[in-house]
Protein backbone atom coordinates (compact mmCIF):
# COMPACT_ATOMS: atom_id res chain seq x y z
CA UNK A 1 0.00 0.00 0.00
CA UNK A 2 1.60 3.35 -1.16
CA UNK A 3 0.95 5.27 2.42
CA UNK A 4 2.61 2.97 4.24
CA UNK A 5 6.15 4.84 4.04
CA UNK A 6 9.52 3.61 5.77
CA UNK A 7 9.69 4.26 9.29
CA UNK A 8 10.52 8.35 9.91
CA UNK A 9 8.81 9.79 12.54
CA UNK A 10 9.69 13.31 13.68
CA UNK A 11 10.15 13.99 17.45
CA UNK A 12 8.00 17.26 18.76
CA UNK A 13 9.07 19.05 21.62
CA UNK A 14 6.75 22.28 22.98
CA UNK A 15 8.11 25.30 21.29
CA UNK A 16 9.83 27.19 24.00
CA UNK A 17 11.91 23.82 24.83
CA UNK A 18 12.36 23.10 21.08
CA UNK A 19 13.62 27.13 21.27
CA UNK A 20 15.79 26.30 24.37
CA UNK A 21 17.52 23.36 23.37
CA UNK A 22 18.23 24.72 20.12
CA UNK A 23 19.85 27.33 21.38
CA UNK A 24 22.12 25.15 23.44
CA UNK A 25 22.92 22.31 20.64
CA UNK A 26 22.41 24.42 17.41
CA UNK A 27 19.74 23.71 15.24
CA UNK A 28 21.55 20.77 12.55
CA UNK A 29 23.00 18.76 16.07
CA UNK A 30 19.45 19.13 17.43
CA UNK A 31 17.78 17.79 14.52
CA UNK A 32 20.33 14.84 14.94
CA UNK A 33 19.38 14.12 18.52
CA UNK A 34 16.02 13.74 17.70
CA UNK A 35 16.07 11.65 14.98
CA UNK A 36 18.26 9.33 17.10
CA UNK A 37 16.13 9.66 19.73
CA UNK A 38 12.61 7.94 17.82
CA UNK A 39 14.97 5.27 17.58
CA UNK A 40 16.35 2.31 19.22
CA UNK A 41 19.31 1.80 20.46
CA UNK A 42 21.03 -0.82 18.59
CA UNK A 43 23.17 -1.85 21.53
CA UNK A 44 21.76 -3.66 24.36
CA UNK A 45 24.45 -4.08 27.70
CA UNK A 46 23.78 -7.14 30.02
CA UNK A 47 25.18 -6.12 33.50
CA UNK A 48 26.91 -9.47 34.91
CA UNK A 49 26.18 -10.56 38.81
CA UNK A 50 30.06 -10.87 39.07
CA UNK A 51 29.67 -12.52 42.33
CA UNK A 52 27.67 -15.04 41.23
CA UNK A 53 28.98 -15.85 37.46
CA UNK A 54 31.15 -14.55 34.86
CA UNK A 55 30.67 -12.98 31.02
CA UNK A 56 32.29 -16.06 29.97
CA UNK A 57 29.39 -18.10 31.63
CA UNK A 58 26.57 -15.68 30.47
CA UNK A 59 27.64 -15.94 26.59
CA UNK A 60 27.61 -19.82 27.60
CA UNK A 61 23.70 -19.58 28.46
CA UNK A 62 22.40 -17.28 26.18
CA UNK A 63 24.39 -19.86 23.39
CA UNK A 64 21.95 -21.99 25.06
CA UNK A 65 19.06 -20.09 25.81
CA UNK A 66 18.38 -18.39 22.65
CA UNK A 67 16.98 -19.39 19.63
CA UNK A 68 19.85 -20.23 16.66
CA UNK A 69 18.52 -17.32 14.31
CA UNK A 70 18.79 -14.48 17.04
CA UNK A 71 21.91 -15.93 18.38
CA UNK A 72 23.58 -15.79 14.31
CA UNK A 73 22.12 -12.26 15.02
CA UNK A 74 22.66 -10.37 17.85
CA UNK A 75 26.14 -11.57 18.24
CA UNK A 76 26.42 -11.96 21.89
CA UNK A 77 30.06 -10.45 23.22
CA UNK A 78 32.01 -9.51 26.12
CA UNK A 79 32.36 -5.47 25.95
CA UNK A 80 35.28 -4.45 25.13
CA UNK A 81 35.89 -1.39 27.52
CA UNK A 82 33.81 -2.53 30.40
CA UNK A 83 34.26 -5.03 32.33
CA UNK A 84 31.37 -7.25 33.71
CA UNK A 85 29.67 -6.92 30.13
CA UNK A 86 27.92 -8.28 27.49
CA UNK A 87 26.26 -6.46 24.63
CA UNK A 88 23.94 -8.23 21.85
CA UNK A 89 23.46 -6.41 18.57
CA UNK A 90 20.30 -5.30 17.71
CA UNK A 91 19.53 -4.69 13.51
CA UNK A 92 17.41 -1.73 11.88
CA UNK A 93 15.41 0.24 10.16
CA UNK A 94 14.43 -2.41 8.29
CA UNK A 95 12.80 -1.38 5.04
CA UNK A 96 9.29 -3.32 5.35
CA UNK A 97 7.03 -4.34 2.03
CA UNK A 98 3.97 -3.57 3.07
CA UNK A 99 2.09 -4.54 -0.32
CA UNK A 100 1.79 -7.91 0.26
CA UNK A 101 -1.98 -9.65 -0.83
CA UNK A 102 -4.47 -9.34 2.03
CA UNK A 103 -2.09 -7.59 4.43
CA UNK A 104 -4.63 -6.36 7.07
CA UNK A 105 -3.51 -3.61 9.52
CA UNK A 106 -3.73 -2.85 13.57
CA UNK A 107 -3.44 0.73 15.50
CA UNK A 108 -1.48 0.80 18.43
CA UNK A 109 -1.04 3.42 21.04
CA UNK A 110 2.63 5.55 21.44
CA UNK A 111 3.92 3.58 24.55
CA UNK A 112 2.85 0.29 22.62
CA UNK A 113 4.67 1.53 19.63
CA UNK A 114 7.67 2.03 21.80
CA UNK A 115 7.74 -1.22 23.48
CA UNK A 116 7.63 -2.85 19.87
CA UNK A 117 10.62 -0.44 18.80
CA UNK A 118 12.48 -2.43 21.68
CA UNK A 119 12.05 -5.53 20.59
CA UNK A 120 8.85 -6.39 22.51
CA UNK A 121 5.40 -7.98 20.92
CA UNK A 122 2.17 -5.87 20.28
CA UNK A 123 0.23 -6.30 23.96
CA UNK A 124 -3.85 -6.32 23.85
CA UNK A 125 -4.29 -3.16 26.05
CA UNK A 126 -2.30 -1.21 23.61
CA UNK A 127 -4.56 -2.07 20.09
CA UNK A 128 -7.04 0.75 19.49
CA UNK A 129 -7.90 0.02 16.24
CA UNK A 130 -7.86 -2.89 13.64
CA UNK A 131 -9.35 -4.03 9.84
CA UNK A 132 -12.76 -5.23 9.78
CA UNK A 133 -12.40 -9.08 9.70
CA UNK A 134 -9.44 -9.31 11.09
CA UNK A 135 -8.77 -13.50 11.50
CA UNK A 136 -6.02 -14.87 14.27
CA UNK A 137 -3.06 -16.00 12.05
CA UNK A 138 -3.90 -12.87 9.68
CA UNK A 139 -0.89 -10.88 8.72
CA UNK A 140 -1.15 -7.24 9.99
CA UNK A 141 0.75 -3.86 9.34
CA UNK A 142 1.49 -2.74 12.33
CA UNK A 143 1.15 1.74 13.26
CA UNK A 144 1.31 3.95 16.03
CA UNK A 145 -1.19 6.64 16.51
CA UNK A 146 0.04 9.72 18.45
CA UNK A 147 -1.46 11.57 20.62
CA UNK A 148 -2.73 14.88 19.56
CA UNK A 149 -0.64 18.08 20.17
CA UNK A 150 -1.28 19.39 23.33
CA UNK A 151 -3.22 16.18 24.45
CA UNK A 152 -3.27 13.12 25.50
CA UNK A 153 -5.90 11.90 22.64
CA UNK A 154 -4.87 10.44 19.70
CA UNK A 155 -8.73 10.68 17.88
CA UNK A 156 -9.50 7.19 18.43
CA UNK A 157 -11.39 4.89 21.52
CA UNK A 158 -10.10 0.94 21.89
CA UNK A 159 -12.32 -0.64 19.60
CA UNK A 160 -12.38 1.50 16.58
CA UNK A 161 -12.96 -0.46 13.09
CA UNK A 162 -10.42 0.83 10.38
CA UNK A 163 -12.46 2.56 7.52
CA UNK A 164 -15.69 2.76 9.51
CA UNK A 165 -16.80 5.94 10.43
CA UNK A 166 -15.21 5.74 13.63
CA UNK A 167 -11.91 6.05 11.97
CA UNK A 168 -12.19 9.57 10.33
CA UNK A 169 -10.27 11.62 13.22
CA UNK A 170 -7.72 9.08 13.02
CA UNK A 171 -7.48 8.75 9.27
CA UNK A 172 -7.60 12.85 8.70
CA UNK A 173 -3.77 12.62 10.29
CA UNK A 174 -1.28 11.56 8.13
CA UNK A 175 0.64 8.53 10.04
CA UNK A 176 2.32 7.08 6.79
CA UNK A 177 5.66 7.17 8.23
CA UNK A 178 4.66 5.52 11.80
CA UNK A 179 4.56 2.04 10.48
CA UNK A 180 6.72 -0.38 12.56
CA UNK A 181 6.33 -3.73 10.52
CA UNK A 182 4.48 -6.89 10.13
CA UNK A 183 3.28 -9.26 13.08
CA UNK A 184 0.67 -12.14 12.96
CA UNK A 185 -2.61 -11.90 14.72
CA UNK A 186 -2.80 -13.99 18.00
CA UNK A 187 -6.87 -13.20 17.78
CA UNK A 188 -9.28 -12.39 15.82
CA UNK A 189 -11.03 -8.53 16.18
CA UNK A 190 -14.17 -9.26 18.29
CA UNK A 191 -11.57 -11.48 20.80
CA UNK A 192 -8.92 -8.51 20.78
CA UNK A 193 -10.96 -6.26 21.93
CA UNK A 194 -13.06 -8.41 24.66
CA UNK A 195 -10.28 -9.83 26.43
CA UNK A 196 -8.20 -7.72 28.74
CA UNK A 197 -4.25 -9.09 27.83
CA UNK A 198 -2.02 -11.30 26.36
CA UNK A 199 -0.23 -11.11 23.44
CA UNK A 200 -2.46 -9.46 20.10
CA UNK A 201 0.28 -9.60 17.57
CA UNK A 202 3.60 -11.43 17.49
CA UNK A 203 6.31 -9.35 15.36
CA UNK A 204 6.84 -11.06 11.98
CA UNK A 205 9.06 -8.68 10.13
CA UNK A 206 9.61 -5.46 12.60
CA UNK A 207 11.47 -2.44 11.66
CA UNK A 208 13.68 -2.65 14.20
CA UNK A 209 15.12 -6.16 15.32
CA UNK A 210 16.18 -5.78 18.99
CA UNK A 211 16.95 -9.15 21.00
CA UNK A 212 15.46 -9.75 23.82
CA UNK A 213 16.55 -11.67 27.18
CA UNK A 214 14.17 -10.81 29.68
CA UNK A 215 13.19 -13.92 32.05
CA UNK A 216 16.56 -15.77 30.85
CA UNK A 217 19.20 -14.73 32.82
CA UNK A 218 17.66 -13.97 36.02
CA UNK A 219 20.41 -13.55 38.99
CA UNK A 220 23.03 -14.14 36.71
CA UNK A 221 23.07 -10.79 34.54
CA UNK A 222 20.12 -7.94 34.05
CA UNK A 223 19.38 -5.63 30.93
CA UNK A 224 21.18 -2.46 32.02
CA UNK A 225 22.19 0.37 29.79
CA UNK A 226 26.24 1.12 29.62
CA UNK A 227 25.62 4.88 31.08
CA UNK A 228 23.87 3.30 33.99
CA UNK A 229 26.29 0.61 35.18
CA UNK A 230 28.84 3.59 33.97
CA UNK A 231 27.52 6.10 36.94
CA UNK A 232 27.78 3.41 39.69
CA UNK A 233 31.17 2.55 38.13
CA UNK A 234 32.51 6.06 38.22
CA UNK A 235 31.44 6.06 42.20
CA UNK A 236 34.24 4.00 42.41
CA UNK A 237 32.55 2.24 45.71
CA UNK A 238 35.32 0.14 47.97
CA UNK A 239 34.32 -3.36 49.99
CA UNK A 240 33.43 -1.58 53.67
CA UNK A 241 32.20 1.44 52.51
CA UNK A 242 29.00 3.28 53.63
CA UNK A 243 26.87 4.40 50.46
CA UNK A 244 23.60 5.92 50.38
CA UNK A 245 21.37 5.83 46.80
CA UNK A 246 19.27 8.78 47.29
CA UNK A 247 16.29 7.67 44.49
CA UNK A 248 17.32 3.91 44.11
CA UNK A 249 14.44 2.25 42.64
CA UNK A 250 14.15 0.11 40.55
CA UNK A 251 17.88 -0.80 42.28
CA UNK A 252 19.90 -1.21 38.90
CA UNK A 253 22.77 1.30 40.03
CA UNK A 254 21.93 0.31 43.90
CA UNK A 255 22.87 -3.29 43.29
CA UNK A 256 26.13 -2.46 40.47
CA UNK A 257 27.22 -0.61 43.61
CA UNK A 258 26.67 -3.51 46.42
CA UNK A 259 28.22 -5.79 43.56
CA UNK A 260 31.42 -3.70 43.07
CA UNK A 261 31.57 -3.54 46.61
CA UNK A 262 31.32 -7.16 46.85
CA UNK A 263 28.56 -7.24 48.90
CA UNK A 264 30.74 -6.00 52.12
CA UNK A 265 30.40 -2.59 53.90
CA UNK A 266 26.52 -0.74 54.07
CA UNK A 267 24.49 0.41 50.79
CA UNK A 268 21.36 2.39 52.16
CA UNK A 269 18.88 3.01 49.36
CA UNK A 270 16.11 4.99 49.42
CA UNK A 271 12.98 6.03 47.37
CA UNK A 272 9.28 7.32 48.09
CA UNK A 273 6.61 4.53 48.44
CA UNK A 274 6.79 1.60 50.26
CA UNK A 275 6.37 -0.29 46.90
CA UNK A 276 9.23 1.24 45.00
CA UNK A 277 11.54 0.48 48.13
CA UNK A 278 10.35 -2.68 48.29
CA UNK A 279 11.33 -3.39 44.84
CA UNK A 280 14.71 -2.69 45.38
CA UNK A 281 15.29 -5.61 47.99
CA UNK A 282 13.35 -7.70 45.44
CA UNK A 283 16.23 -6.82 43.41
CA UNK A 284 18.47 -7.43 46.05
CA UNK A 285 17.63 -10.59 46.51
CA UNK A 286 17.49 -12.27 42.78
CA UNK A 287 20.94 -10.73 42.80
CA UNK A 288 22.17 -12.84 46.10
CA UNK A 289 23.11 -9.26 47.55
CA UNK A 290 23.05 -9.05 51.48
CA UNK A 291 24.69 -5.27 52.33
CA UNK A 292 22.17 -3.36 50.93
CA UNK A 293 18.85 -1.67 53.19
CA UNK A 294 15.66 -0.41 51.11
CA UNK A 295 14.19 2.80 53.02
CA UNK A 296 10.49 3.90 52.03
CA UNK A 297 12.14 7.50 52.47
CA UNK A 298 11.44 11.32 50.92
CA UNK A 299 15.10 11.80 49.90
CA UNK A 300 14.54 15.60 50.47
CA UNK A 301 14.23 14.52 54.61
CA UNK A 302 16.97 12.16 54.49
CA UNK A 303 19.77 14.27 56.36
CA UNK A 304 18.89 13.92 60.57
CA UNK A 305 18.69 16.72 62.40
CA UNK A 306 19.97 17.83 65.95
CA UNK A 307 17.79 16.50 68.44
CA UNK A 308 15.90 14.22 66.20
CA UNK A 309 16.28 10.21 67.34
CA UNK A 310 17.18 7.19 65.14
CA UNK A 311 14.60 5.20 64.67
CA UNK A 312 14.34 2.34 62.76
CA UNK A 313 11.90 -0.60 61.59
CA UNK A 314 11.44 -2.71 58.60
CA UNK A 315 7.82 -3.21 57.47
CA UNK A 316 6.88 -6.99 56.16
CA UNK A 317 4.27 -6.93 53.09
CA UNK A 318 4.39 -3.24 52.68
CA UNK A 319 1.83 -0.93 51.49
CA UNK A 320 2.12 2.56 50.47
CA UNK A 321 0.81 4.83 53.33
CA UNK A 322 -1.54 6.39 51.09
CA UNK A 323 -3.33 2.87 50.18
CA UNK A 324 -3.61 2.06 53.84
CA UNK A 325 -5.85 4.88 54.20
CA UNK A 326 -8.03 4.84 51.17
CA UNK A 327 -8.58 2.07 49.58
CA UNK A 328 -9.58 3.69 46.29
CA UNK A 329 -5.56 4.21 45.72
CA UNK A 330 -4.78 0.82 46.73
CA UNK A 331 -7.53 -0.25 44.01
CA UNK A 332 -5.84 2.12 42.12
CA UNK A 333 -2.36 1.27 42.10
CA UNK A 334 -3.24 -2.39 41.71
CA UNK A 335 -5.27 -1.93 38.33
CA UNK A 336 -1.96 0.56 37.19
CA UNK A 337 0.10 -2.70 38.38
CA UNK A 338 -2.08 -5.32 36.28
CA UNK A 339 -2.34 -2.94 33.08
CA UNK A 340 1.54 -2.85 33.17
CA UNK A 341 1.50 -6.60 33.19
CA UNK A 342 -0.65 -7.02 30.56
CA UNK A 343 1.21 -4.75 28.14
CA UNK A 344 4.14 -7.03 29.19
CA UNK A 345 5.84 -4.06 30.31
CA UNK A 346 6.97 -4.16 34.00
CA UNK A 347 6.31 -7.58 35.70
CA UNK A 348 4.54 -6.73 38.96
CA UNK A 349 6.91 -6.37 42.03
CA UNK A 350 7.21 -9.17 44.05
CA UNK A 351 4.49 -8.71 46.62
CA UNK A 352 6.32 -10.81 49.54
CA UNK A 353 9.45 -8.31 49.14
CA UNK A 354 9.96 -5.79 52.12
CA UNK A 355 11.45 -2.79 52.85
CA UNK A 356 12.56 -0.09 56.25
CA UNK A 357 11.11 2.66 57.30
CA UNK A 358 12.43 4.99 58.86
CA UNK A 359 10.75 8.36 61.10
CA UNK A 360 14.06 10.45 60.70
CA UNK A 361 17.09 10.56 58.48
CA UNK A 362 20.92 9.63 58.51
CA UNK A 363 23.51 11.42 60.18
CA UNK A 364 25.23 14.51 58.36
CA UNK A 365 28.64 13.71 56.82
CA UNK A 366 28.20 9.62 57.81
CA UNK A 367 28.47 9.00 53.56
CA UNK A 368 31.41 7.75 52.12
CA UNK A 369 29.58 7.61 48.33
CA UNK A 370 26.61 9.26 47.54
CA UNK A 371 24.86 8.19 44.71
CA UNK A 372 22.03 11.20 43.43
CA UNK A 373 20.43 9.43 40.24
CA UNK A 374 17.94 11.76 40.49
CA UNK A 375 14.22 11.55 39.10
CA UNK A 376 14.36 14.14 36.09
CA UNK A 377 12.21 14.98 32.77
CA UNK A 378 13.63 11.54 30.76
CA UNK A 379 14.67 13.38 27.47
CA UNK A 380 16.94 10.90 26.57
CA UNK A 381 15.17 7.47 26.89
CA UNK A 382 14.92 6.34 23.40
CA UNK A 383 12.86 5.30 21.70
CA UNK A 384 10.12 8.00 22.02
CA UNK A 385 8.02 9.60 19.48
CA UNK A 386 6.63 12.37 21.44
CA UNK A 387 7.45 14.69 24.28
CA UNK A 388 5.02 16.37 26.25
CA UNK A 389 7.40 18.64 28.75
CA UNK A 390 6.77 22.21 28.79
CA UNK A 391 9.67 25.12 29.58
CA UNK A 392 7.93 25.05 33.25
CA UNK A 393 8.09 21.16 33.76
CA UNK A 394 11.74 21.51 32.88
CA UNK A 395 12.48 24.65 35.09
CA UNK A 396 10.74 22.67 38.54
CA UNK A 397 12.73 19.68 37.60
CA UNK A 398 15.72 21.19 37.99
CA UNK A 399 14.89 22.95 40.95
CA UNK A 400 13.99 19.54 42.36
CA UNK A 401 17.08 18.23 41.70
CA UNK A 402 19.21 21.04 43.45
CA UNK A 403 17.13 20.75 46.68
CA UNK A 404 18.26 16.88 46.62
CA UNK A 405 21.57 17.85 45.61
CA UNK A 406 22.01 20.12 48.65
CA UNK A 407 20.89 16.88 50.67
CA UNK A 408 23.36 15.05 48.59
CA UNK A 409 26.28 17.53 49.93
CA UNK A 410 24.81 17.37 53.38
CA UNK A 411 25.25 13.33 53.79
CA UNK A 412 28.80 13.39 52.34
CA UNK A 413 31.85 12.94 54.77
CA UNK A 414 34.53 15.25 53.87
CA UNK A 415 36.68 13.59 51.04
CA UNK A 416 34.39 11.74 49.90
CA UNK A 417 32.34 11.36 46.81
CA UNK A 418 29.17 12.34 45.02
CA UNK A 419 28.02 11.05 42.04
CA UNK A 420 25.25 13.12 40.03
CA UNK A 421 23.28 11.18 36.70
CA UNK A 422 20.33 11.70 34.99
CA UNK A 423 18.59 10.13 32.28
CA UNK A 424 18.07 13.56 30.06
CA UNK A 425 19.48 15.79 27.62
CA UNK A 426 17.91 18.96 29.54
CA UNK A 427 21.63 21.17 29.82
CA UNK A 428 18.67 22.76 32.62
CA UNK A 429 19.12 20.00 34.57
CA UNK A 430 22.46 19.03 33.65
CA UNK A 431 25.27 21.52 33.52
CA UNK A 432 23.10 24.11 35.24
CA UNK A 433 22.80 21.74 38.17
CA UNK A 434 26.44 21.46 38.59
CA UNK A 435 27.36 24.77 38.26
CA UNK A 436 24.59 25.58 40.84
CA UNK A 437 26.64 23.02 43.07
CA UNK A 438 30.07 24.47 42.34
CA UNK A 439 28.94 27.60 43.22
CA UNK A 440 26.79 27.12 46.55
CA UNK A 441 28.73 25.20 48.20
CA UNK A 442 32.62 26.23 47.72
CA UNK A 443 33.78 22.96 49.52
CA UNK A 444 32.70 20.96 46.40
CA UNK A 445 35.13 19.98 43.20
CA UNK A 446 34.30 17.98 40.10
CA UNK A 447 36.92 15.31 39.76
CA UNK A 448 37.55 12.86 36.81
CA UNK A 449 35.77 9.95 36.24
CA UNK A 450 36.60 6.68 35.40
CA UNK A 451 35.72 4.91 33.18
CA UNK A 452 34.86 7.92 30.72
CA UNK A 453 33.28 7.42 27.75
CA UNK A 454 30.95 10.34 27.17
CA UNK A 455 31.30 13.46 25.36
CA UNK A 456 32.44 16.74 27.36
CA UNK A 457 29.34 18.89 29.09
CA UNK A 458 27.81 21.31 26.84
CA UNK A 459 29.77 24.67 26.33
CA UNK A 460 27.21 28.70 27.00
CA UNK A 461 25.77 30.40 29.46
CA UNK A 462 23.24 29.42 31.60
CA UNK A 463 19.46 30.30 30.55
CA UNK A 464 17.03 28.09 31.98
CA UNK A 465 15.21 31.09 34.20
CA UNK A 466 14.91 32.87 31.35
CA UNK A 467 17.73 35.36 30.65
CA UNK A 468 21.08 34.41 29.54
CA UNK A 469 23.71 35.32 32.12
CA UNK A 470 27.15 35.15 30.38
CA UNK A 471 28.88 34.93 33.67
CA UNK A 472 27.19 31.98 34.82
CA UNK A 473 29.15 28.73 32.36
CA UNK A 474 30.98 25.77 33.16
CA UNK A 475 34.59 26.40 32.25
CA UNK A 476 36.51 24.17 29.48
CA UNK A 477 37.85 22.16 32.35
CA UNK A 478 35.03 21.35 34.25
CA UNK A 479 32.81 20.60 30.98
CA UNK A 480 36.20 18.08 30.44
CA UNK A 481 35.26 16.65 33.79
CA UNK A 482 31.91 16.20 33.15
CA UNK A 483 30.11 13.03 31.14
CA UNK A 484 27.69 13.28 28.59
CA UNK A 485 26.32 10.64 26.55
CA UNK A 486 24.75 11.84 23.36
CA UNK A 487 22.13 9.81 21.66
CA UNK A 488 23.67 10.21 18.19
CA UNK A 489 27.42 10.12 19.14
CA UNK A 490 28.72 6.42 17.53
CA UNK A 491 28.41 4.73 21.30
CA UNK A 492 24.85 4.53 20.36
CA UNK A 493 23.13 4.98 24.09
CA UNK A 494 20.78 6.91 25.80
CA UNK A 495 20.84 10.58 26.42
CA UNK A 496 22.66 10.64 30.13
CA UNK A 497 24.84 12.54 31.93
CA UNK A 498 27.39 12.43 34.95
CA UNK A 499 29.01 14.36 37.16
CA UNK A 500 31.72 13.73 39.79
CA UNK A 501 32.17 15.72 42.95
CA UNK A 502 34.18 15.69 45.99
CA UNK A 503 33.91 17.51 49.11
CA UNK A 504 36.81 18.97 50.88
CA UNK A 505 39.11 16.58 53.28
CA UNK A 506 41.20 13.84 54.14
CA UNK A 507 41.45 11.44 51.22
CA UNK A 508 38.48 8.32 51.89
CA UNK A 509 41.67 5.23 52.32
CA UNK A 510 43.27 7.93 54.89
CA UNK A 511 40.06 7.76 56.87
CA UNK A 512 39.28 4.17 56.27
CA UNK A 513 43.28 3.26 57.75
CA UNK A 514 42.43 5.51 60.25
CA UNK A 515 39.73 3.44 61.21
CA UNK A 516 40.70 0.30 61.34
C1 LIG B 1 15.83 7.78 37.73
S1 LIG B 1 14.86 6.86 38.80
C2 LIG B 1 16.06 5.92 39.67
C3 LIG B 1 16.56 4.71 38.91
C4 LIG B 1 17.52 3.88 39.74
N1 LIG B 1 18.63 4.66 40.24
C5 LIG B 1 18.08 2.69 38.98
O1 LIG B 1 19.17 2.76 38.45
O2 LIG B 1 17.40 1.66 38.95
C6 LIG B 1 14.44 8.06 40.00
C7 LIG B 1 13.73 7.51 41.22
O3 LIG B 1 13.65 8.59 42.15
C8 LIG B 1 12.52 8.37 42.95
N2 LIG B 1 12.26 9.64 43.67
C9 LIG B 1 11.72 10.78 43.21
N3 LIG B 1 11.70 11.71 44.18
C10 LIG B 1 12.21 11.13 45.29
C11 LIG B 1 12.44 11.56 46.62
N4 LIG B 1 12.13 12.81 47.02
N5 LIG B 1 12.98 10.69 47.48
C12 LIG B 1 13.32 9.44 47.11
N6 LIG B 1 13.12 8.97 45.86
C13 LIG B 1 12.57 9.81 44.96
C14 LIG B 1 11.47 7.92 41.96
O4 LIG B 1 10.45 7.23 42.64
C15 LIG B 1 12.29 7.04 41.03
O5 LIG B 1 12.19 5.70 41.44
Amino acid sequence: MESRKAFCPTLRFDPQVWDYFQRWFGSENLQDICKALCRPSLSTSLRVNILRTTPQDVLQKLGMLLPANTLADCQPAVHAGIDGIVVLKGMGPKTVDYSEEGLKEIVVDRKTGEAVLRGADVFVPGVLACSPGLSKGDRVAVCIALERPGSDWCGITRGTVLGSDHSQALDAVDRSSLYIGIGRAQMSRVELFRVRQGVAVTMEDPVFRIPSCSGLLIGDAMLQNLPSFIAAKVLAPRPGWRVIDMCAAPGGKTTAIAALMQDQGQVIALDRTHRKAASITALACEMGLTCINAYKMDACHAVLHDGQLQQDSAIENPVDTAEEINPKVAKRNMRKAAARAARGLDPMEDPGATCHTKANGFTAGSFDGVLLDAPCTALGLRPRLLHRQTMGDLISTASYQRKLLDVAVQLMKPGGSLVYSTCTINPGENEENVWHVLHRHPKMRLVSQEPHLGGPGLAGPMHSGGGVNEDKRLTDEQRALVQRFDPCSSLDTIGFFIAKFQKDGPELSDVLDSND
